[in-house]
């Protein structure tokens, strides 16, 4: 398999002199194409900082990061592959979407990043119709605020905008924690097809277990900062390497 996404022993530290925090340390991994790889961890273990080390909004401190070959970060700026390439999708939906947008503004926001041309293809009015329609939303919603919504409604809003680039790899940072179970399982699903139709990559990153057994091909586990397991779903739910993931998976299972 090709890495879509190549990590090289980056590193990230946060603070200064006094009160450092290495939020991320010495990780090297690849991100597969085509697959989703779960990043799991406790609370403060580094994930979303690595997250964003991807989608450029954090420069690694050290280490390099390559996306289809080509170096992501260069003397600490954001090589972006192709305008949109690279989407997100966030927690919360709430404070993800700006509340004084309506949701066709907020949809097409990321277009703005892309050339005229391709704006314009992929801004049509035809191909937000069909968006909104295959993410579950009605058109008659796109002149509506975020808070007529609920909060399920608000994620698919979050993944419409995060799709209307056209990107290959999303990174989900634990997109579904805010849902109630139920509006959990419908959006788990539809970025499962989503991800088979568009032929997507995905970064998962969650600290429930059972979310992570359903979307993921392959887990791989951090603590502090660092990373102490990467393999297959199976393997690692089943044959815990590290006493640290072995932990871990006892006390998330007892809460899932
Ligand atoms: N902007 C920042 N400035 C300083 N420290 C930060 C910053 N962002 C994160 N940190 C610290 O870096 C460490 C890793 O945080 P990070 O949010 O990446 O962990 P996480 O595994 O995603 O946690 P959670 O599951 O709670 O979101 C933590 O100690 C956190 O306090």
């Amino acid at each position: 398999m090709t890495p879509l996404v190549q990590i090289n022993h980056i590193n990230k530290i946060y603070g200064n002199r006094k009160d450092v925090i290495e939020a991320v340390k010495d990780i090297s991994l690849p991100v597969y194409e085509g697959e989703t790889l779960g990043l799991v961890g406790e609370s403060g273990s580094g994930k979303s900082t690595l997250g964003k080390l991807l989608i450029g909004l954090e420069a690694p401190t050290s280490g390099e990061i390559t996306y289809r070959d080509k170096v992501l970060w260069k003397k600490k700026r954001f090589m972006r592959p192709r305008p949109g390439e690279i989407q997100t999708v966030f927690q919360d939906p709430q404070s993800s979407l700006d509340p004084r947008l309506r949701v066709k503004q907020i949809i097409f926001e990321p277009l703005s990043a892309l050339p005229l041309k391709e704006r314009k293809e992929k801004g049509s009015i035809e191909r937000l119709h069909a968006l909104v329609k295959r993410v579950g939303l009605k058109v008659e919603h796109l002149d509506r605020y975020p808070h007529e919504f609920s909060g399920g409604q608000r994620q698919r809003i979050a993944i419409a905008r995060a799709l209307i680039t056209g990107p290959s790899f999303i990174v989900l940072d634990e997109p579904t924690s805010a849902l109630d179970v139920s509006v959990q399982a419908q959006v788990l699903n539809l970025l499962k097809e989503l991800k088979q139709e568009n032929q997507l990559t995905f970064l998962f990153i969650s600290h429930n277990m059972s979310v992570i057994r359903y979307m993921c091909d392959r887990i791989a586990v951090m603590y502090k900062g660092g990373l102490v397991e990467i393999d297959e779903t199976k393997n690692v739910l089943n044959h815990p390497k590290h006493d640290y993931t072995k932990m871990l998976l006892s006390s998330m299972l007892k809460v899932n």
